[in-house]
């Protein structure tokens, strides 16, 4: 533990995306943050969270959070960084997104208990993940799930909540053998590849991860990336099943994970395939995954656990 914080007061900005999740929070955000004697920022487009966070920062703000779900997140984080305020800013959450997964794994439940994590809650330093040179908190994903968070249309999250990830993914699964990656995986001891193979799918946990069943909290404070690996082999009719399994939470022959520190990622196609940075879309032919431990000072709450094996 670090301290308990007395930085979320008038040097507070909560960034607040008022679309995300089902769109009828910003009242009760506003509400909340007039109580705690907050300032609440408005994003009007996508990719305006990471102005204002940066604006915030350079305004001498000295605690940002993001009122949204992990994509509002990332924007917050982008910006902090941007202006060069990782190691003087501590970061909050409102969970108001559609699966709110980085909240919960943060032990923040809901709009009134996030402001009083802000005022009393622990802080900690946690692991931030880097793809090539864009931060990212919760997840990358490359290939079919993030083919599907890509074709996830907002009126259908709304109505459907997280499960419209795996609805559109069962969708768009004819697409799944198309994507083909090379992954070389790397340990903190050795310059050397501790793995190198082929997969159809990967998704790599900072902090959350994805096992079949359980906990999806990753330790965030290890320096280490939790790794799922679908692997490359077998038939297309065998990957729709095994992608179904994973998805549906049972696990399968396809799959196996790995706990690494870097990752570098090369598609074999000539087309660039779509990665999921905490939901946010970016599309490339390589990427290379790093983390810059406890990098991000963060509030949490108490459900909070800091080695969750
Ligand atoms: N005012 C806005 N109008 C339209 N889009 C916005 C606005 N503000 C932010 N966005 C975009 O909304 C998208 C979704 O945000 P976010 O990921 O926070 O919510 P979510 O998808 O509902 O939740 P989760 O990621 O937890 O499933 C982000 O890509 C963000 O750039």
């Amino acid at each position: 533990m670090l301290s308990s914080g007395t930085d979320a007061s008038a040097d507070t900005v909560v960034v607040c995306n008022p679309v995300s999740g089902s769109g009828d929070h910003l009242p009760a955000v506003r509400e909340a943050a007039a109580d705690h004697g907050v300032r609440v920022r408005e994003t009007d487009h996508a990719g305006h969270g990471v102005d204002l966070a940066r604006e915030a920062v350079a305004g001498g703000a000295t605690f940002v959070a993001a009122a949204g779900g992990d994509g509002t997140l990332n924007e917050v984080v982008r910006g902090i960084a941007d202006a060069g305020g990782l190691d003087r800013v501590t970061v909050g959450v409102v969970p108001c997104g559609t699966g709110n997964n980085f909240a919960r794994n943060i032990g923040i439940n809901g709009i009134e208990q996030a402001f009083e994590v802000f005022e009393r809650g622990e802080r900690r330093r946690i692991d931030l993940a880097v793809a090539d040179d864009r931060p990212f908190i919760n997840s990358c994903v490359g290939g079919l799930t993030a083919e599907a968070s890509a074709e996830t249309s907002p009126e259908l999250k709304r109505r459907l909540g997280a499960a419209a990830y795996l609805l559109s993914t069962l969708r768009t699964v004819r697409s799944f053998d198309s994507i083909r990656v090379a992954v070389k995986m790397y340990d903190d001891r050795s310059s050397d590849p501790v793995w190198t193979g082929d997969a159809v799918g990967v998704l790599i946990g900072n902090g959350r991860r994805f096992p079949p069943s359980g906990s999806e909290q990753a330790n965030m404070e290890d320096g280490r990336f939790d790794v799922t690996l679908v692997r490359a082999s077998g038939s297309v009719g065998l990957l729709k099943t095994a992608a179904a399994e994973r998805l549906l939470k049972r696990e399968t022959a396809w799959t196996a994970r790995y706990t690494v520190s870097a990752l570098d990622i090369t598609v074999a196609d000539e087309e660039p395939v779509a990665f999921s940075l905490d939901g946010e879309i970016i599309r490339r032919r390589e990427l290379s995954l790093r983390i810059q431990p406890k990098a991000l000072r963060i509030a949490v709450g108490d459900g909070y656990e800091p080695h969750p094996e």
